[in-house]
């Protein structure tokens, strides 16, 4: 049986562990890191030349803390920062500093057809619009090569709540989901784009009186200890 959440009461356990429980958050970002290092690491993967895409929010500095884990592992990554960044969260601005002093280049404009392997941390939770339509472009173009992708929380473009496509979305081999499946990764397009779900505890706390609003559901999913 697994617990669905929608993308506010997911935001609302995320800031309580943070705020009330007082989990830093650049331990949460570390550890969903090192769950998505996990999956990458379990075989199923060609890990000649992974191409990590990091978006501004902290579904981006999920993202360059994974490529970071990956660089110091001695893997071929590549970071391409997707959206402004000056206008990054400074989660993410923590993480872009650390990576540098790590020696890792990021590239300005990837070749989707050189990398084996994609990790999607554009957008997680916090998708709340349709995506710019550059960005909308790009990922019709890298879901026409088909290259395997591994989407971070969310397949880039999906609503976690909904389900719906915010005008695209990148499909996903497998989607890693941190601490409660998203009700979004089972319903619509979201249920067919977010391909195998794998569910990882990265230490959140819920709160006692906390009442979910879906109930238990038994959607096939991993769900794996926690790491
Ligand atoms: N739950 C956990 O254990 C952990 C969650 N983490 C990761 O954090 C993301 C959620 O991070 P958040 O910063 O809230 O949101 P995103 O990274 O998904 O989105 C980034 C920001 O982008 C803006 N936005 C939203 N939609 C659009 C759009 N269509 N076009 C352009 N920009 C958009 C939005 O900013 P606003 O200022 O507009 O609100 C978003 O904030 C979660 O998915 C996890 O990956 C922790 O980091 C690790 C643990
Ligand atoms: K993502």
């Amino acid at each position: 049986m697994t617990q669905l959440v929608t993308a506010n009461e997911m935001q609302q356990i995320d800031q309580y562990t943070i705020d009330v429980i007082g989990m830093p958050q650049d331990v949460l970002i570390e550890r969903a890191a090192m769950a998505v290092v996990d999956v990458i690491g379990a075989g199923h993967f060609d890990l000649n030349h992974v191409l990590v895409l990091a978006g501004l929010g902290n579904n981006g500095a999920d993202g360059v803390a994974i490529a970071r884990l990956l660089y110091a592992q001695g893997i071929n990554v590549s970071l391409q920062f997707v959206g402004n960044v000056n206008r990054a969260k400074d989660s993410v601005k923590r993480q872009l500093s650390i990576i540098e002093a790590y020696g890792v280049v990021r590239s300005e404009k990837s070749d989707f057809n050189e990398a084996t392997l994609i990790i999607d941390a554009i957008f997680g939770v916090g998708l709340n619009n349709d995506l710019p339509e550059g960005l909308q472009k790009m990922i019709k173009a890298a879901n026409h090569i088909e290259k395997p992708v591994i989407a971070v929380d969310m397949p880039t473009g999906i609503d976690a709540t909904t389900g719906e496509v915010r005008g695209a979305a990148l499909k996903a081999h497998t989607t890693v989901t941190f601490g409660f499946k998203k009700v979004g990764l089972t319903k619509r397009v979201g249920g067919y784009l977010s391909g195998d779900t794998i569910v990882k505890d990265v230490g959140m706390l819920v709160p006692e009186d906390f009442e979910f609003s879906l109930p238990l559901s038994q959607s096939a999913t991993h769900e794996s200890e926690a790491i």
